[in-house]
């Protein structure tokens, strides 16, 4: 049995039930609900699949092809890995999956997958192409490259073997740049990886650059106007307070340090200075959010095919509507997605317009606990994550969630809670920083972040804790509108009825993200027909993206799905589904047949 809410013309229509007007801005199309046996309306087309008996004519050659993402979420071992890759070559020869999601689906069913979604700074500890396969086999949704470092023949090495990843393995890992922006930092230590500082000791931090090895507690800066800007007594910020030190003396480009709270340094790490308890902002102030050197990182990333930008201190939504109008000159199709990173005192108070400018955003909690006191960084996150979700936006946690990963094999008790916190507010997606890119323990602290998150969103399944604050509209044409009232609905019948997944068909990827807004307490089956969708997808909480030629017929859609699905396994008869569709605006309840 399948029955279905549909937006139609009421030509199309077999019953009307027509709504009050006042409901509406405008006279509508009317509102039809319809029953019908699945059996008889919705009929098998056969696909080009092995267990199909013939090809079927209104499908095209790609028709067969299903991508999935690596959302799911379990260590799947080495032993089911290789089982399901064998099944897969021998019996459904045309359907590209990743193993991952295929095999976890297959064995804890559809309750198991992970809705947070995860990302890994790729560094020297994980550029490698087996070190990127442990990390996406592992859970990695989106690998970051922070342009502070390498140069682009490294970041180059590692977008094409995450590339090749995708292809050869079935992944949807999508690539993020994330730019270095003119925010004051410290220079490469020339080949050394940290240095370390003690209590007492006087370090010199200057804007001369050395041609050959680095003076002993000598520390290089990158802004010219550094030691005119600074004042003896001023307090300096190395990451945000990881390291402290005093100004005690200034020497023509030479600024003298005496260092107050030791510990490590690490190259390029971003300095802050601090006068009578606050933030000093004199001309860095005036830096530009996106440096000429940013401008050649973003045409490589253009080039390179780059699935977002992360703009680093960010102060206003200009500089977002800027970017994206270069990009729609000059990347085919718009296709890369803008996140600003919020990361400063100017972006907190600009926050609801930079949001609304952006395709996403990132709680960036390292610089921005150096430029607010770090008490006031957790109702910050909170409230960046609020105002993503209300805006339909995806928003990321990012920074020292694992920090102790970077040296240990295990987290600390905090590290956990904070994990923990991040997913019970819902956010999109949790960031590894330094423990992925140079720690000791890249894969350790993946599973961490998976095993944390899965725990957490299944202790909010079992308390049945559903969103009860209603989300604002914010479609701005009517058509817009009804797209949205049918997701709500959609996750809320999800909800009511608990079935087992909701399939959303959407082409922009604008409908997949507006059910994933609403946190359904089911797993996301997102079908889009163009890979970079697909990959720009696999941000975004709950959403298990697949790549899948479809039509307008949603009845056609739907019977290909479920052969495809089920002839692999990932489905089964009498799985209950919703189906919405941006084609058709429709919602559809049924029983897999
Ligand atoms: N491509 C790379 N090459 C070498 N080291 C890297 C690279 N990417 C990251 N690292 C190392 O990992 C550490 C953490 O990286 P990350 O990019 O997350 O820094 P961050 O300070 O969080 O970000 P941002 O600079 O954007 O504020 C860096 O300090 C650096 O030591
Ligand atoms: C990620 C980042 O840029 C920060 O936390 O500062
Ligand atoms: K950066
Ligand atoms: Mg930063």
């Amino acid at each position: 049995m399948s029955q279905s809410i549909q937006f139609s013309t009421p030509s199309r229509t077999p019953h009307s039930l027509h709504l009050p007007q006042s409901q509406f801005h405008r006279p509508i199309s009317s509102f039809s609900f319809r029953q019908f046996p699945l059996t008889s309306t919705v009929k098998y087309t056969s696909i080009r699949a092995s267990s199909s008996p013939s090809p079927s004519p209104d499908l095209d050659s790609n028709s067969s092809q299903v991508l999935l993402s690596p959302n799911g979420t379990g260590a799947v071992k080495a032993e089911e890995r290789s089982v399901v890759a064998a099944a897969v070559s021998t019996d459904t020869a045309g359907i590209d999956v990743d193993t991952v999601t295929e095999a976890e689906l297959k064995e804890n069913g559809f309750r198991s997958t992970r809705r947070t979604k995860l990302i890994c700074t790729i560094g020297p500890a994980t550029c490698g192409f087996e070190q990127l396969e442990a990390l996406a086999e592992g859970g990695m949704n989106v690998a970051r490259l922070n342009m502070c470092h390498g140069t682009r023949d490294w970041h180059r090495g590692v977008i094409r073997s995450v590339r090749r990843l995708n292809e050869e393995k079935g992944f949807a890992v999508a690539i993020m740049m994330d730019t270095e922006g003119s925010e004051i930092h410290m220079g490469d230590f020339g080949g050394e990886s940290s240095a370390k500082t003690e209590d007492g000791e006087i370090w010199t931090f200057t804007v001369r650059a050395f041609d050959s090895s680095r003076p002993e507690r000598t520390i290089s800066v990158s802004y010219d106007g550094f030691a005119e800007d600074v004042r003896v007594g001023d307090e300096l910020l190395v990451d945000g307070g990881m390291v402290r030190f005093e100004v005690i003396e200034k020497i023509g480009p030479d600024v003298k340090c005496l260092c107050t709270d030791p510990g490590l340094l690490l190259p390029r790490a971003n300095l802050t200075f601090w006068r009578d308890g606050s933030l000093v902002r004199e001309r860095n102030a005036m830096l530009p959010t996106i440096s000429s050197k940013d401008w050649l990182d973003i045409d490589f990333g253009i080039a390179e095919g780059v699935d977002f930008i992360a703009v680093s201190f960010v102060k206003s939504a200009e500089v977002i509507n800027h970017l994206k109008s270069y990009l729609a000159a000059r990347s085919c199709g718009g296709d890369i997605g803008v996140i600003a990173k919020i990361e400063s005192i100017d972006s907190l108070t600009n926050l609801e317009e930079i949001i609304r400018a952006s395709d996403g955003a990132m709680v960036a909690r390292g610089d921005l606990g150096a430029q607010i006191p770090l008490e006031q960084v957790p109702a910050a996150q909170q409230r960046i994550v609020q105002v993503c979700r209300a805006l339909n936006k995806p928003v990321i946690v990012a920074s020292q969630l694992l920090e102790s990963m970077i040296e240990y094999p295990t987290p600390t008790r905090a590290e956990v809670a904070d994990v923990s916190e991040a997913v019970r507010q819902r956010s999109d997606a949790l960031m590894l920083s330094g423990e992925s890119a140079m720690g000791q323990f890249p894969d350790k602290a993946l599973t961490v972040l998976r095993s944390v998150s899965l725990r957490i969103e299944r202790w909010w399944r079992e308390e049945k804790r559903y969103e009860s604050t209603p989300l604002q509209a914010i479609g701005s044409t009517f058509s817009d509108r009804i797209s949205e009232e049918i997701c709500n609905s959609a996750a809320k019948m999800a909800n009511n009825l608990g079935v087992d997944a909701v399939f959303v068909y959407t082409k922009s990827g604008h409908m997949a993200s507006l059910v994933s807004r609403c946190r359904p307490d089911c797993p996301i089956f997102a079908f889009t027909n163009t890979t970079s969708v697909r990959r720009r997808l696999n941000l975004q909480w709950g959403l298990i993206p697949f790549r899948l030629s479809f039509s307008d017929d949603m009845e056609s859609n739907l019977n290909k799905t479920f052969s495809l699905l089920k002839s692999r396994g990932m489905i089964k008869s009498g799985d209950l589904v919703i189906a919405v569709s941006d084609m058709l605006q429709s919602i559809q309840v049924m029983n897999v047949p």
